[in-house]
């Protein structure tokens, strides 16, 4: 198969854990068949996530050697601030921790009880937030992003027609704002196109209706732009980008993902009112607004991260990369979420295990089954992630799905291949397989720390 050679060398080494399978089944026993209590130091390939797991440059190292510690005013927070302006186009930054911490305030200074909040399919922490500050959310994503095997290359679409309905329904003053995943992790990492995000934007302001985008793997989304949408292959990454962000009144953003870093994360926004009304939750929660719970040396290294991540041969390679791996799998009949995603791969734990019922959980048991074939760790995101309604009931989200995160310039193509060949052997022993009952299950946010036994 064909690929993009890394456009980087190494120069720093990490020692991974070449396990066998006897420590491997004591270890699984231990975290409960859950690959969140796996330990580091029994993880030979980490496809857990890409958040935070990004190696960074030389250029950001060299960065964290900067940092300037002051309390107020620090000078990393300026070239935080003009990295954002320049690349991103967004008039106001307040810096948190990382993602959620955007999501918390946003959440706070936008949501009143009763509200509804539409989005491109739900994330666990985004719909937590708003739901913790009294909202709904409604997900008007176009119905072919539930559909694993649909290959449209902009699932991540918003259906302008279930955003009309919901308007008409409840009113727009009941709406805040919608939320525009640019990809949509859950979907599979899936786009949105331009056109759909200008078409939102207008919608939205002919509502009165605020665009906030969470940004999180925005960069991944220019590049399927730039591959995949008419009038758009001969314009630049930054161009792309920037030109996406200007239909979007603000955004949250997880550095931990595209800004390159391992901690970190903003809320952007226009408007000086809601900067205003973040600046005095920011206070509370992150610290004061010019370092959002962030240390001078980390918002040096996420500013340089932005500059980078628009870089066209980092993005081309980190998106290659994904897709080398999906269509190994593919190549070899494995059931994986089409198109292949920006940030990883999903397997559809259903058709995998298709005499496993949802209610035992069979992207939970897959992921434990890669975890034992090869020390390989993936992430459950299926039933166990979409969690319990109000009333109490197991959500049956239509996507059972185990996803292969890949970090960005950590692995190789060796190691994707060690991956594909364990999932491929995996699937020929796939009717020997059976499901999993849920021996522990945590109020909140379950699949963090739940815990299994085999049936
Ligand atoms: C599209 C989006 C995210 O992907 C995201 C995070 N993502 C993670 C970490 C994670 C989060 C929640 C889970 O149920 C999970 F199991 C894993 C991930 O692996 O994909 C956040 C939040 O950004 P923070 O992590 O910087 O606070 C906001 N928006």
């Amino acid at each position: 198969k064909k690929y993009v050679a890394e456009p980087y060398k190494i120069k720093v080494v990490e020692p991974i854990a070449v396990t066998s399978r006897a420590q491997r089944e004591e270890v699984i026993k231990k975290a409960g068949y859950n690959t969140f209590l796996i330990n580091s130091s029994d993880v030979y390939i980490d496809l857990l996530t890409d958040s935070g797991t990004t190696a960074m440059s030389d250029n950001q190292w060299a960065g964290i050697m900067m940092g300037d510690e002051a309390y107020a005013g620090s000078k990393n927070f300026m070239k935080l601030q003009e990295a954002v302006r320049e690349v991103y186009g967004f008039k106001y930054i307040v810096p948190t921790h990382q993602g959620r911490g955007a999501e918390n305030i946003l959440s706070q200074i936008t949501i009143k009880e009763g509200d509804y909040i539409p989005g491109n399919m739900y994330f666990t922490t985004t719909r937590a937030h708003q739901e913790m500050n009294g909202g709904t959310f409604v997900d008007v994503i176009i119905d072919e992003a539930h559909d694993s095997a649909n290959e449209n290359p902009f699932k991540g679409n918003i259906d302008l027609k279930k955003f009309e309905n919901l308007i008409d329904e409840v009113g727009a003053d009941k709406i805040p704002y919608i939320c525009v995943a640019v990809t949509v992790n859950l979907a599979g990492g899936q786009p949105v196109s331009m056109k759909n995000l200008k078409e939102v934007s207008k919608l939205a302001k002919e509502n009165g209706i605020m665009v906030m985008y969470d940004a999180t793997r925005c960069v991944e989304n220019a590049y399927f732009i730039k591959e995949r949408e008419e009038g758009y292959q001969d314009k630049s990454i930054a161009e792309i980008l920037k030109e996406m962000m200007s239909y979007a009144d603000g955004c949250t953003m997880s550095g931990k993902k595209d800004c390159l870093v391992n901690i970190g994360g903003f809320l952007a926004i226009n408007d000086e009112k809601l900067y205003q009304k973040a600046t005095q939750l920011v206070v509370v929660y992150e610290g004061m607004p010019s370092y959002g719970g962030m240390s001078g040396r980390d918002m040096e290294a996420m500013a340089r991260g932005i500059y980078e991540s628009v870089d066209y041969n980092y993005i081309h390679h980190r998106i290659t990369q994904c897709r080398y791996l999906g269509d190994k799998l593919s190549d070899a009949g494995i059931p994986i979420v089409k198109p292949v995603g920006g940030h990883a791969v999903f397997l559809d734990a259903k058709q995998f295990y298709p005499h496993i019922p949802q209610d035992e959980f069979p992207a939970q048991m897959l992921a434990a089954q890669l975890y034992l074939k090869s020390g390989v760790r993936s992430m459950e995101r299926g039933i166990i992630s979409a969690g319990r309604d109000k009333d109490g009931n197991n959500y049956h989200p239509k996507l059972e799905l185990v996803r292969l995160t890949i970090p960005r310039r950590v692995y190789t193509y060796a190691h994707m291949d060690v991956v594909a060949d364990s999932i491929i052997d995996l699937y020929k022993e796939r009717d020997k397989v059976k499901g999993l009952k849920m021996v522990y299950e945590p109020p909140v946010l379950r699949f963090f720390t739940a815990r299994f036994e085999p049936l």
